[in-house]
């Protein structure tokens, strides 16, 4: 159920030079209870004192099953952006108004389909590190594959990259594919792949027998892959989305 509370500002750092990651704590020092794939609100003034609020997944990498005391939030710098100015500006102690969790982009116990392809943008990969010790355990039954397929225009732009790399070598069943769009130079890894998310999923040649797809971030990616995969033959129950639209 959706609580009120006060975050404070624990830590911080640059994952990309436009997008921070933060890390919280509750004011009132409880724990937050949180399904993997869910998202916070942060409620503020605009200038004039009207009250708003903007939405932004729960990247904490917890046991999936326990409340946690650190609450991380990767938020991507969006020029005029409201939020993002305040989230940018915010010091180490400073304290910002929250509500949550929401949301409904959850892995679910009831699935039992082998492949799990997992289709992000930008700071839309956080719900699948907050969900990383889920896939552990389905992993380890032996039987089920995760696919994650990560696009960017480069390498400095993909978050958290390091964590799947190792949750990779850890795990033979999860792939980490970046899809990179304007990279530079030679791809930085063998899995990587030149182009668009979409792009790769034709290589993947998705089915209604094999796939669940989960797909989050920029509402233009989320809508194209959607109507991909539905011609590849998945029904609209097996295509679960997030899409970070503007709250304004
Ligand atoms: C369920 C959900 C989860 C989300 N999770 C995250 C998250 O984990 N991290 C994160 O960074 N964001 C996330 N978002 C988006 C976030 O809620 C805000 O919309 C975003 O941070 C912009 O807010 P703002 O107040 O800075 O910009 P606003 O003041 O709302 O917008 C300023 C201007 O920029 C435009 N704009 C808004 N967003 C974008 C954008 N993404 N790209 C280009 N132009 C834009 C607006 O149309 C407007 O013209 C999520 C959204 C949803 C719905």
């Amino acid at each position: 159920m959706a609580e009120h509370f006060t975050l404070r500002l624990a830590d911080s750092h640059m994952l990309a030079p436009t997008v921070r990651h933060l890390a919280f704590e509750r004011a009132d020092g409880q724990p937050l209870a949180f399904i993997p794939g869910q998202f916070l609100q942060i409620h503020f003034n605009y200038d004039d004192g009207t009250p708003t609020k903007r939405s932004y997944s729960v990247a904490t990498v917890g046991d999936g099953s326990s409340p946690v005391t650190r609450i991380e939030i990767a938020v991507s710098y969006v020029d005029g952006g409201a939020a993002t100015k305040l989230l940018s500006e915010l010091e180490l102690g400073g304290t910002i108004e929250a509500s949550g969790p929401y949301g409904r982009f959850c892995l679910q116990d009831s699935d039992t389909h082998p492949r799990y392809l997992l289709l992000a943008t930008g700071t839309g990969v956080t719900p699948y590190r907050a969900m990383l010790p889920q896939f552990a355990k389905l992993l380890a039954k032996g039987d089920r594959e995760v696919v994650l397929l990560y696009g960017a225009r480069n390498e400095t732009e993909l978050l958290y990259n390091e964590e799947f790399e190792a949750f990779a070598q850890a795990h033979p069943g999860f792939t980490f594919h970046g899809c990179l769009s304007r990279q530079p130079r030679e791809l930085p890894r063998i899995n990587d792949r030149a182009g668009h998310v979409q792009g790769v999923l034709a290589e993947l040649a998705p089915t209604a027998a094999r796939d669940i797809a989960y797909l989050c971030g920029n509402p233009n990616m989320v809508d194209g892959a959607f109507n991909a995969l539905k011609e590849f033959g998945l029904p609209i129950p097996q295509i679960r989305r997030e899409k970070y639209i503007s709250s304004r």
